[in-house]
């Protein structure tokens, strides 16, 4: 039977390496983003990263057993510019992380401190590759999105979308469509200062073969909100384990490049 990797102590990022190689690669994420040495490249201002989204109804969210996953392939969606190259990222899907409290939650930190939660937009790169799966094994195949969740009153309307589906995928492997219309740019905060690195899926397999793009900014998301994320079942039967948990501590940067734009 498949290993089943998780967030306990007993199957969670600290042995993940045993079954999956790659977790103890020198190209992990997250990392933990030390802003004294984050440095600005010139390059990054000079090719602005742009990005187009459509805005989509019914589309399927699911629940892993990790936390929840909308499934958003969006053939004329188009992420490009700043770390990218000359290549084109399409959207694939979006997904979050977070923690029992709101002190913890991201999967990046910055200078040590948590955010309260991380949405990641997955895309992949359709200049180079076939397909998603094919994009996944090489060191340019996609890049994320990272946008930190910050606690406030103001409850966020476009998660609230996704929030307002949580009760129908409960168990694992239980999906259903949101019938209200996604535009994936209001996730994206105001400011679009960003920083930017070479890593990896933070889950199992943990391919070294993402552009990490994590804005500075974060976004404000209800306490409530967060209340809601948690009650997601781990399981697919009747018995209640709770995904209060889903993000993994920071990996070494190791000599890799960390850079900034203050876009
Ligand atoms: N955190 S992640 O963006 O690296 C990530 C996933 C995280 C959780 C569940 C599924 C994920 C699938 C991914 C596929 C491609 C890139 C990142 C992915
Ligand atoms: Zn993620």
């Amino acid at each position: 039977m498949a290993a089943e990797w998780g967030y306990s102590p007993t199957n969670g990022p600290d042995v993940w390496a045993r079954l999956f190689p790659q977790a103890g690669g020198a190209r992990q994420s997250p990392v933990d983003i030390c802003t004294s040495i984050a440095s600005s490249d010139s390059n990054l201002e000079m090719k602005k990263l742009t990005f187009a989204y459509e805005s989509q109804s019914d589309l399927r969210i699911l629940n892993t057993g990790h936390g929840w996953k909308v499934e958003a392939p969006q053939s004329g969606s188009r992420l490009e510019g700043g770390p990218l190259g000359e290549d084109i990222y399409q959207l694939e899907q979006f997904h979050c992380h977070w923690g029992e409290t709101s002190a913890e939650g991201s999967e990046h930190t910055v200078d040590g401190r948590a955010y309260a939660g991380e949405l990641h937009l997955v895309h992949w790169n359709t200049t180079k590759y076939q397909s998603f799966a094919e994009a996944a094994q090489h060191p340019d195949g996609l890049a994320v999105l990272g946008v930190f969740f910050d606690v406030g009153n103001e409850s966020n309307d476009e998660i609230e979308k996704i929030v307002s589906t949580l009760s129908e995928i409960k168990f694992k492997g239980q999906f259903t469509d949101i019938p209200d219309v996604i535009d994936p740019t209001t996730f994206l905060p105001s400011g679009l200062g960003y920083w930017t690195y070479l890593g990896s899926l933070t889950t199992p397999p943990c391919n070294e073969c993402v552009i990490w793009i994590v804005y500075k900014e974060p976004i404000t998301v209800t306490e409530e909100q967060l209340v809601q994320f948690r009650c997601l079942s781990a399981c697919s039967g009747e018995a209640e384990e709770f995904i209060v948990k889903n993000y993994r501590p920071p990996q070494p940067l190791g000599n890799r490049a960390l850079r900034e734009c203050n876009a």
